[in-house]
């Protein structure tokens, strides 16, 4: 292409004049040829130079032969190694004659054959140059020295979005971004690698002006380089970058150590975890396998080499077998990667070092054992509250005084249980008895109201071999004695002698006693649980109850609230006494809803035992199964039962009385009737006067439930 040598040329070989030749040679020679000039060469064969056969026959004939010397022209001869292209024919002469590098003649080549062979070579590079010009990527624009458009190829088409045919020929102007190729013809400044967006195209030109010889500006060459599939391609590449860097750092900061094999199970990525966890630098394990990783002694065996055999996640417990980390014990899950082919690609390893695991499983199993024992004092719970199921515990009240038995049970303190008779004081401590670690044992009770001083005396602390008239020979073990290990309740303790009190004192102090007649001290293990429906503070102020026994009786102190101020418990009380009954005396009984109404409004003074005696007469002589009001006994049939008597206990001052009463009334009025407005209404005053009253005794209607026990006490304290 383009490499046209003057060999290709049509040369011609056998015409020719030696220098030696005569004019007359010469004409003779020429004479029929189509060739104006002829070549003359020496004898030696070197190319002299050409001959006019025009100008020998403008020359007079003569009858000497003249020599050919002296119309030899001296022309250059054409170097076969010449490029023809680049030929400059100047003078009139009609052939070309050639030589080799030492100027010996080969031939010539007539100036005819020559140009038509050089114009056909023009031909085909013109449109070499057209089809290379076309095909190339870049758009290339060139302008003459007024601006016309002279090439434009087709890339150009496509960047600049104008045909061929709108453009050539055309001024530089018809394009509205020119790309500053105006500039560089009238500059003659090259400008290269300016970046713009021409045509949404990202474009980056390259502008050259074209010189001549002289150096002067005959045109400007614009190159435009299409770089959006580039910016492109730069765009992806940065999107991958980020997504490289951003995987890099996840790897890197991975908690868990982390390294990936290739197929063959060459190592080619490790985090710092896993240094920090094996004990290896990356250095020292990365480009070698899994396989010489354990053959070199690093470790005794590998996730990787197992993942790459089974082609599926595999996890390995291993141990460092060198290293700093010597003796780690590792677990190691590889997990084989495929790619879209279903071959495997990768496979991704990680490890854990084992003694954070144990170290968590060791939290766990102590969390589990907490859980166990959590449950199994849930259980207990349970269990205890089952053992509540014979009694009711509805009201707040009650609630608190089982909470109270179910902590008082676990310790071996001595308990005072007081409250009105009937209200369940020794329920609660057989309650006390049966939760505590004294179960198995028994729970001795003794009446101390019941029992004269002398006979309790011996009956509590036992008596030796006649100790008196009338005792038995070998004596007898007391209740202290026999309820060792297990628990005494000493109900109506208000009942028991000064004496006795004494006595009593010294065994709660000492926890020994001395039996009646006797010398020897016998230590005893047993729980005293006092029972009183005595005013035991009052007693001690009186004199009639030591204080000092008061104070070791009273280490816990369960007060048990009466009935009436616990009426929740009624309606379920009812009902489990009526279910026993029932079940007692074969009966199906029930009652009606005003004889309920009408239970419910009594106080019960004497309390459960009351309400129990009061069922169990109803339920034995009433002949209907649904009791009716006429069937209750006659304390019950008063419609005024709705106004509850004043119960005095002790000689009070009247105006503490009155407050007193008063208190108590707005107390159980807004308990039972929520509103200052309905409680004025039943209490028949005005609303105004209860809240007066209610500023005046510091009653919260919330707490009007919570203090009436107090209330009470306060009152029988006066
Ligand atoms: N919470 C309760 N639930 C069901 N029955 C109860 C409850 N409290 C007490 N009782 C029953 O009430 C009756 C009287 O109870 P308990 O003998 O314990 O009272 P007390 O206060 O010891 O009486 P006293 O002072 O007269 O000795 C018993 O039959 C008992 O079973």
């Amino acid at each position: 292409m383009f490499l046209i040598n003057i060999s290709h040329f049509d040369i011609i070989r056998n015409i020719l004049l030696y220098e030696g030749d005569s004019v007359e040679v010469a004409l003779e020679c020429g004479r029929g040829l189509p060739y104006c000039s002829l070549p003359v060469v020496s004898t030696s064969g070197y190319f002299i130079g050409l001959i006019s056969i025009r100008a020998l026959l403008r020359e007079k004939p003569t009858a000497e032969k003249r020599s050919l010397a002296a119309y030899i022209k001296k022309v250059t001869a054409f170097s076969i190694h010449d490029n023809p292209l680049s030929y400059q024919w100047q003078g009139s002469e009609d052939i070309l004659p050639i030589t080799d590098e030492n100027n010996q003649y080969i031939g010539f080549v007539s100036m005819h054959e020559f140009y038509r062979i050089l114009n056909t070579e023009y031909k085909s590079m013109a449109a070499e140059y057209s089809q290379i010009l076309n095909s190339t990527y870049n758009g290339i624009i060139v302008i003459n020295t007024e601006g016309q458009i002279v090439i434009y190829n087709s890339a150009a088409e496509r960047i600049l979005g104008k045909s061929r045919a709108e453009i050539y020929g055309k001024h530089m102007s018809v394009i509205t971004d020119d790309g500053g190729l105006m500039e560089t013809l009238e500059t003659g400044q090259p400008s290269v690698g300016v970046k713009t967006l021409l045509n949404g195209y990202s474009i980056i030109t390259n502008r050259t002006p074209l010189m001549d010889d002289a150096g002067h500006v005959v045109g400007a060459m614009g190159v435009f380089i299409d770089v959006s599939d580039l910016d492109r391609v730069s765009l992806e590449l940065q999107v991958n970058k980020a997504l490289a860097s951003e995987l890099n750092a996840i790897i890197e900061s991975s908690y868990d150590g982390l390294y990936i094999a290739d197929r063959e199970g060459k190592v080619i990525r490790v985090n710092s975890s896993w240094e920090k966890i094996c004990g290896f630098s990356r250095q020292e394990i990365l480009g070698k396998t899994a396989k010489e990783l354990v053959t070199m002694g690093l470790y005794d065996n590998s996730a990787a080499l197992l993942a790459l055999e089974k082609r599926e996640t595999s996890t390995v417990m291993l141990e460092i077998t060198s290293g700093p980390k010597k003796g780690q014990r590792i677990i190691a899950t590889g997990t084989p990667v495929f790619a879209e082919s279903g071959d495997l690609d990768l496979v991704v390893v990680n490890v854990r070092d084992i003694t954070a695991l144990e170290h968590l499983k060791a939290q766990l199993d102590e969390t589990r054992e907490l859980s166990r024992r959590y449950a199994n004092e849930l259980n207990e719970i349970r269990l205890q509250c089952n053992k509540f199921d014979d009694i009711v515990v509805k009201s707040r009240a009650m609630q608190k005084v089982i909470e109270m038995v179910i902590r008082v049970s676990q310790v071996d303190s001595t308990i005072i249980i007081t409250g009105e008779s009937g209200v369940g004081k020794e329920v609660i401590a057989q309650k006390i008895h049966l939760l505590s670690n004294r179960k198995d044992h028994s729970l001795i009770k003794i009446n101390c109201g019941a029992i004269p001083e002398n006979l309790l005396e011996s009956e509590l602390f036992g008596y030796e071999g006649g100790a008196f008239t009338g005792a038995r020979k070998d004596g007898k073990i007391g209740m202290f004695e026999l309820a060792s290990g297990g628990t005494l309740l000493l109900d109506e303790i208000g009942d028991l002698s000064l004496n006795l009190q004494v006595k009593l004192l010294r065994v709660l102090q000492e926890r020994e006693i001395v039996r009646v007649g006797g010398i020897k001290t016998i230590k005893i293990d047993t729980r005293i649980i006092a029972a009183t429906n005595k005013d035991l503070v009052l007693m001690v102020r009186q004199g009639s109850f030591r204080e000092d026994l008061f104070y070791r009786l009273n280490v816990v102190n369960i007060k048990i609230p009466p009935l009436r101020n616990r009426k929740e418990d009624l309606p379920p009380l009812i009902n489990m006494i009526l279910h026993r009954l029932n079940t007692k005396y074969h009966r199906k009984k029930h009652l009606s809803s005003s004889v309920i109404e009408r239970l419910y409004l009594y106080d019960w003074p004497g309390n459960i035992r009351e309400l129990e005696n009061t069922l169990e007469r109803v339920i034995v002589l009433a002949y209907e199964d649904v009791i009716q009001l006429e069937h209750l006994p006659d304390f019950l049939q008063n419609n005024e039962i709705k106004i509850a008597p004043v119960i005095l206990k002790n000689i009070v001052p009247l105006k503490t009385a009155i407050e007193e009463t008063e208190c108590q009334l707005l107390k159980k009025a807004l308990k039972e009737y929520g509103t200052t407005r309905k409680v004025a209404k039943v209490l028949e005053v005005n609303q105004s006067t209860i809240v007066r009253k209610m500023q005046q005794y510091h009653i919260d209607k919330d707490d009007a439930e919570e203090h009436q026990e107090d209330a009470y006490a306060h009152l029988l304290r006066i």
